[in-house]
């Protein structure tokens, strides 16, 4: 009587499917354009396929059997070892970023799953790994949601971020800012000074905003012609008052001449803020018309001024 815990293949037929269905892991292994490997838990790789060759300092010979902090730089072999422990130690699968260099010494950006294996015992003996390089399809992202001219984010990405930042606003119980800030007398300012003059203007806009806003977390759009939108979190409107007005003074000690901007003579922002209650129930559209009401009280109260 065969034993029926017995996984082994018994009948010639049997050996046949075996045979064939690693013919075809095989074949997997050595034409998908993707990396897949496999680590005991003390991390050395115990099985690698073939697109392995395109990473820098890849060797056929010593790559199986070696240490993930033998193979890798050390900031990088931490990175990929804290996910293999994290899915051995979850046991779950986590799907990360990673960052490895390829043989042309370019940096590239994988996606990555990561799981654990489990013995009959149920016992997780290893994790396995596979990666696919998002690294062209991050730059298309990128630049689809970059503003060219001043290397700030576009009116597209302001969109998805301002809805997230909403839900964060809700979960973590804070209070986010939408600022928006626009040149005074622009348009004068392109007609006297011309176009290109007006391109560096606006390049100016955004290093001012950076130079107030760059905690991480902190968020700047340029929205439009000379429109541009802050996204951010501050203990409350008093802070954030006092940031905008840093922008708007930021800008205005540059003293970049525009003769048609009375009565400073240089070029100067207004800004309009409105203000995200964690338990605001305004939509986007709401807090947007609030922004750009507040904008059009500081342009009717006399321009190169801060309004909530
Ligand atoms: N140089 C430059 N100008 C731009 C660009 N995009 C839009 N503009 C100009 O920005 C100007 C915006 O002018 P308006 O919206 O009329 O407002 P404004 O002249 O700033 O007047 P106020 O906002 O009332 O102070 C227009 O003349 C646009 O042609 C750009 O990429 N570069």
């Amino acid at each position: 009587m065969p034993d029926r815990n017995d996984s082994r293949p018994t009948t010639r037929s049997e050996l046949d499917e075996l045979r064939e269905s690693d013919r075809i892991l095989r074949a997997l292994l050595d034409h998908a354009p993707v990396l897949i490997s496999t680590k005991d838990l003390r991390g050395t790789v115990t099985m690698a396929n073939r697109h392995f060759e395109i990473l820098d300092g890849y060797d056929a010979a010593t790559f199986v059997g070696s240490n993930v902090f033998d193979l890798f730089p050390c900031e990088i072999a931490e990175q990929l070892w804290c996910n293999d422990r994290r899915a051995a130690l979850e046991k779950r699968p986590i799907r990360e970023e990673e960052s490895v260099y390829h043989r042309d010494k370019t940096l590239h950006t994988y996606r990555t799953v990561k799981f654990p294996l489990f013995d009959d015992a149920g016992e997780v003996y290893a994790t396995c790994a596979v990666s696919t390089d998002i690294t062209d399809a991050k730059a298309a992202h990128d630049d689809s949601v970059t503003d060219e001219l001043t290397g700030l984010k576009n009116r597209r990405y302001f969109n998805i971020r301002f809805h997230e930042e909403q839900k964060r606003a809700h979960r973590d119980h804070r209070v986010m800012t939408l600022l928006l800030a626009d040149v005074d007398r622009f348009k004068e300012y392109n007609d006297t000074y011309g176009h290109p003059q007006g391109d560096l203007v606006l390049r100016a806009v955004a290093e001012c905003l950076h130079a107030t806003l760059h905690r991480p977390g902190d968020l700047s759009f340029r929205i439009g012609g000379d429109e541009f939108a802050c996204l951010f979190a501050s203990s409350g409107p008093d802070e954030s008052l006092a940031l905008a007005e840093q922008i708007r003074a930021g800008m205005a000690a540059r003293r970049i001449p525009h003769q048609s901007n009375p009565p400073s003579g240089h070029v100067t922002l207004s800004l309009g803020l409105a203000f995200i209650a964690h338990d605001s129930a305004l939509g986007q559209c709401e807090i947007y018309e609030q922004a750009d009401q507040a904008l059009y009280r500081a342009k009717r109260s006399g321009r190169n001024m801060v309004s909530r």
